[in-house]
């Protein structure tokens, strides 16, 4: 096929396992990538901490940077690609980034996990992208398919195994004997753990990975800290091994599930029977399980970890940017706020219900009444509902969802406002649904016709 090419600039942060599979897999596809897109992607400069280190891709030594100014101030560089980690400087640098116009691709599951709201608001504000479909699940391709397909279902329920490095331990455990200790040093060697592997043996990665499944899934946003978490340090092979007598193996798994309550996670290592279809799920590969009310279940396995896997779902997230070029795809509802607004009635055509702790009460109905004098509106009555909770009652005037007021409220009484209260369970799993007063009547607490 003969189309016409353009070059597009692409700036790489971080030239590790992730950023190499990049490159690699770039050089590999380049040719195909160009024909099928009409673009060849150039690399002019390629962000690291240490510029001597020794590559095991080749890279020209005027692309290795170390001032990621460089990056950012290029106006020929419309994309950047974040697979460097951590929380700082990766948040800043992708901030200014999508301030100054620039899409972002990121890989970075910690950072979306704890400051995905604020980076996609952002993005939004700018009307540039922030895509990372490698955040989740290395190769699989679940983001995209929870950000642009499952809308006409109701999902209940999210699970799976989520971190291949811990899923490849327990594998290696139970197969050849093992020590963990020995175990995770091959992990490490192959490139599929996190800079410091706690990260991965403690659970923490499958929680940021959770939170960021549970926000697309649900539309509520997770307080990933938090999540109960268990990780795998405490098994030993004799564990993995006498669990599969008794017909059962032990993966490390992520669960988030709809209850009455609100939405329920967990992260931890659990028994599952051998024809559980997770059982023979192995090595480094993941899978996420999605049941939904319409579709029913849908379960995806591919490899979690490593070069490939991983800059395969960084290219994909690159292709679509390039073919969509313009069209800024659905962002997620990151800030959605969890159950109260969600096919509930506490918001009807901005009559907005706000549900409070007695202590809180004096505090939140006079943050709200300043906010709809602000905008227009009134207080309509404020109820006293059972279990220690006040019901404050207003109207705002066209414009304004309920779900800015809550958004604004919590930014002011984040302490005491109750939909930040997260009670366990008695099985030890979190709830971080919103507890709705159960003896509140609806009828008591909508008055339409006095609006
Ligand atoms: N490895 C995997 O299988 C997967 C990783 N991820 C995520 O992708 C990201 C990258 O992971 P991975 O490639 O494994 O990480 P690595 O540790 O292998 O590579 C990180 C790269 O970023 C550079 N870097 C780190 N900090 C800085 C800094 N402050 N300034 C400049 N450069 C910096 C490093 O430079 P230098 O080389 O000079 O040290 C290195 O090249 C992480 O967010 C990870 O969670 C997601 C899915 C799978
Ligand atoms: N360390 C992570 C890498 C991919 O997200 C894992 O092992 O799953």
């Amino acid at each position: 096929m003969n189309r016409q090419q353009r070059t597009v600039r692409v700036g790489l942060l971080g030239l590790g396992t992730v950023g190499s599979g990049v490159l690699k897999a770039l050089s590999q596809n380049g040719e195909s990538i160009a024909e099928r897109t009409g673009c060849r992607i150039e690399i002019p400069y390629i962000l690291v901490r240490n510029p001597e280190k020794k590559r095991n891709v080749e890279v020209a030594r005027e692309q290795i940077i170390t001032d990621p100014d460089l990056i950012l101030t290029s106006p020929d560089i419309p994309i950047i690609i974040e697979v460097m980690g951590g929380l700082e400087p990766a948040r800043t640098i992708i901030l200014k980034s999508l301030r100054s116009g620039k899409h972002v691709i990121t890989a970075n599951k910690e950072l979306l996990a704890k400051h995905g709201a604020e980076l996609l608001q952002t993005a939004e504000e700018a009307g540039v992208q922030l895509l990372f479909e490698a955040s989740v699940a290395g190769g699989i391709p679940v983001i995209r398919f929870l950000q642009g397909y499952l809308t006409a279902n109701r999902v209940q329920e999210v699970s799976g195994i989520l971190n291949g490095t811990t899923n490849y331990i327990l594998t290696k455990m139970e197969q050849t004997g093992q020590s963990f200790g020995e175990v995770l040093v091959q992990a490490q060697e192959l490139g599929y753990a996190e800079a410091d592997p706690t990260s991965d043996v403690e659970g923490f990665d499958a929680a940021y990975k959770l939170a960021i499944l549970t926000n697309l899934a649900f539309d509520v946003k997770v307080p990933v800290h938090d999540i109960p978490r268990e990780g795998i340090t405490r098994l030993q092979p004799l564990d993995l091994q006498w669990a599969r007598e008794f017909g059962y193996v032990i993966k490390l798994l992520g669960r988030s599930r709809r209850t009455e309550q609100g939405i329920e996670l967990s992260v931890g290592p659990r028994l599952l029977p051998l024809t559980h279809p997770l059982a023979r799920v192995n090595d480094v590969f993941n899978a996420v399980m999605i049941s939904s009310d319409v579709v029913g279940d849908l379960t995806f396995i591919g490899k979690g970890a490593g070069e490939y896997p991983t800059a395969s779902a960084v290219l994909e997230d690159l292709m679509a940017l390039l073919q969509n070029s313009g069209n800024v795809l659905r962002s997620s509802s990151w800030n959605t706020p969890l159950q109260q607004f969600e096919g509930r009635t506490e918001v009807q055509n901005n009559l907005v219900r706000l549900d409070c702790t007695r202590e809180s009460a004096a505090q939140t109905e006079q943050v709200f009444t300043h906010f709809v004098e602000k905008l227009g509106g009134a207080i309509l009555k404020k109820v006293r509902a059972s279990h220690g909770q006040e019901v404050v009652l207003g109207y705002v005037t066209a414009g304004v969802s309920g779900y800015v007021i809550e958004e604004f409220l919590k930014q002011q009484i984040a302490d005491s406002f109750s939909q930040l209260v997260i009670p366990c369970l008695a099985e030890g799993e979190a709830n971080v649904g919103h507890e709705l007063s159960q003896n509140s009547k609806e009828s008591e607490l909508f008055m339409p016709q006095s609006v």
